[in-house]
């Protein structure tokens, strides 16, 4: 036997009202969409001037709100197909449901919103193609009455009435603010009366709509969508042109981990004010105001079908908005400055995933350098050679260095950096990049003559024998300023070996011999302190003994030179450096 879901309409009102609208008011969207699409559907039979009314009543102890269009309205067949049935919708263009490209509704609950807001919903409707006049009541216990009449006066449309339950009566201006926020840009006037008197027209369009976006009109309309002051802004559009808007760059800077925060309009219908992935995610310093008939809302309404057509326009957005900084780079070059400027880290995360992009932008890039923050263009005019550091301690040693060698290298510690300078020594043919890490410290410092080297060997030898409990290996360089006596200089695998090393120290048998047993110390010295041969101390150091002092001496430069290059001191250092002044205090007085 073939039966009929019975519907505990109830029921079903509670799971949409907690699960699917965010809030109560949007009945106002689902009322005025009703008025479009039924419009919508009148203009493909001919042309007509189209209104929608809303009118809040007080009578007495009810508040009741009238939604009117003069759309093409339903025939009594019609009512009860599409009315009285929950899920049933004329909007659907075939048994698949698949959805029309006319209309904002498709699902056929859009109504049952209502239920939200009062518990009966009350329909007078008259069809283009028919001569009576249909009244129909659903009411929240699921029952409804449907009544037919030739006599009531009635132009062909729709009037939507419900009585306001008494706890969610709405005041004048809410009810304006709602049909602003939903319906401002449906492109049809919305008249308002408040009991009985006009109140105002809601109508207003796009400012990209109004011959292509111009300057000031387009910056108000994003400081009143975000609250925020914007001076940039991007006009966006997919290849169809079916999704068009305009993104806002933000005026601050944006961590890599904030939200987007975009405003979705559906044919014209407000459907979101907080869509997170309208735009690819690296555009999460732009805020975007989008208009679109080529997407699909969900039901809720409130979030976007992640169809093939979704990935498509967020894509072609994203296009657009690159397109935009290209342009800006040849029509204002200081308006893209200050913009990467701002958005330097975003722009950089970005450029690591699209090649052309990269470059594009990478010679605007700015990095914090040995003589401040320049761009990438600006630091390749100053040599063939470019020389960046990726570890934020070398970089700190090393700058005193650079500076008095007047060369230039680039702090490439932060993220993002060095990874952009080792995808851009692959694409410039007309520079080396150099990149300065614990193995290539050396190579930045100046070496000695020949002779002078060799005449300091013997030294060196000596004086490396005080180092050895430090595990740390000697050399000499000659390097400006003087007056830096030592850098010491300490590779990952070595920092990581004294990590290891300190837990051994004072941790108990088991953890000592787990972290023996699965980590090799490296065999060779990982540290290395460059001892600077235009330093005076050291010059006498390496050139003549100076019995008694010497392990005292050399141990100071070394624990000295690691404090300067912010490495920490292991228990066995502090102390070394405690005897080393308590001897230098006993042998002085
Ligand atoms: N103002 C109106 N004028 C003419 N027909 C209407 C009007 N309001 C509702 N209808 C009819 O009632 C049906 C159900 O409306 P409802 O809002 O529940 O769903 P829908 O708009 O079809 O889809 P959705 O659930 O996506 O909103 C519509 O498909 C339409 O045929």
């Amino acid at each position: 036997m073939e039966s009929i879901f019975q519907v505990n309409l109830s029921g079903l009102l509670k799971v949409l009202s907690d699960n699917l609208y965010s809030h109560k008011e949007v009945f106002i969207r689902e009322l005025l969409q009703n008025a479009v699409d039924a419009i919508s559907a009148r203009k493909k039979e001919g042309t007509f001037k189209e209104f929608i009314e809303v009118e809040l009543f007080d009578r007495g102890d009810d508040q009741v709100l009238k939604v009117r269009d003069n759309g093409i309205g339903l025939n009594q067949e019609e009512v009860t197909e599409f009315l009285s049935r929950i899920g049933s919708s004329s909007k659907s263009q075939d048994a698949l449901r698949r959805r029309s490209e006319d209309y904002i509704g498709q699902f056929g609950i859009g109504l049952l919103s209502c239920f939200m807001v009062t518990d009966e919903i009350n329909v007078i409707t008259k069809s283009l193609k028919a001569e009576e006049v249909v009244i129909w009541n659903g009411r929240v216990d699921g029952t409804y009455s449907t009544e037919v009449s030739e006599e009531i006066p009635q132009e062909v449309g729709t009037t939507v009435t419900l009585k306001m339950k008494d706890d969610l009566r709405m005041t004048p201006d809410q009810l304006v603010g709602l049909l602003k926020l939903y319906g401002e840009f449906l492109g049809i006037p919305i008249e308002v009366f408040i009991n009985g008197e006009r109140r105002e027209t809601i109508f207003n369009s796009f400012p990209w709509n109004n011959g292509g976006p111009q300057g000031d009109n387009v910056l108000n309309f994003g400081r009143e969508a975000f609250n925020e002051h914007f001076s940039n802004y991007i006009p966006l559009t997919d290849s169809t042109g079916k999704t068009k808007g305009i993104g806002y760059i933000f005026p601050r800077p944006t961590g890599v981990a904030t939200s987007q925060h975009n405003h979705v309009y559906i044919k014209n219908m407000l459907i979101a004010t907080n869509n997170k992935d309208l735009l690819p995610e690296w555009a999460f310093f732009v805020r975007a105001v989008v208009n679109s008939s080529n997407l699909a809302p969900t039901a809720s309404r409130e979030d976007l079908y992640k169809d093939k057509a979704f990935y498509e326009v967020r894509e072609e957005l994203g296009a657009s908005i690159i397109e935009y900084l290209i342009g800006l780079s040849q029509s204002s070059p200081k308006s893209l400055e200050n913009i990467i400027s701002i958005h330097n880290q975003a722009l950089k995360s970005t450029a690591l995933g699209n090649l052309d992009f990269f470059n594009f932008i990478s010679d605007w890039f700015i990095f914090p350098t040995s003589e401040g923050p320049l761009s990438l263009e600006k630091i390749k005019k100053r040599g063939k050679t470019i020389a960046y550091v990726p570890d934020i301690d070398d970089f700190r040693q090393i700058v005193p260095i650079a500076r008095a060698q007047n060369r230039l290298i680039i702090n490439a510690g932060y993220i993002y950096d060095a990874d952009i300078l080792h995808l851009a020594s692959g694409q410039d043919r007309d520079h080396v990049y150099q990149r300065i890490d614990a193995e290539h410290f050396g190579n930045i410092l100046k070496p000695l003559d020949i002779d002078v080297y060799d005449k300091a060997q013997e030294r060196l030898m000596k004086l490396q024998d005080y180092l050895l409990n430090y595990d740390c290996e000697l050399e000499i360089k000659q390097f400006e300023p003087g007056n830096i006596p030592a850098i010491y200089n300490l590779s990952n695998k070595k920092l990581m070996d004294r990590d290891v090393g300190r837990i051994q120290d004072e941790s108990n048998d088991l953890w000592a011999g787990i972290t023996g047993a699965i980590y090799e110390p490296s065999a060779s010295f990982n540290s290395k302190l460059y001892l600077n041969y235009n330093n005076p101390i050291v010059k006498k150091l390496l050139e003549k003994a100076h019995e008694g002092m010497e392990e005292a001496l050399i141990q100071s430069l070394y624990f000295n030179a690691m404090l300067m290059g912010h490495y920490p001191l292991n228990q066995q250092e502090l102390e070394g450096m405690n005897n080393n002044l308590i001897y230098i205090l006993n042998k002085t007085y």
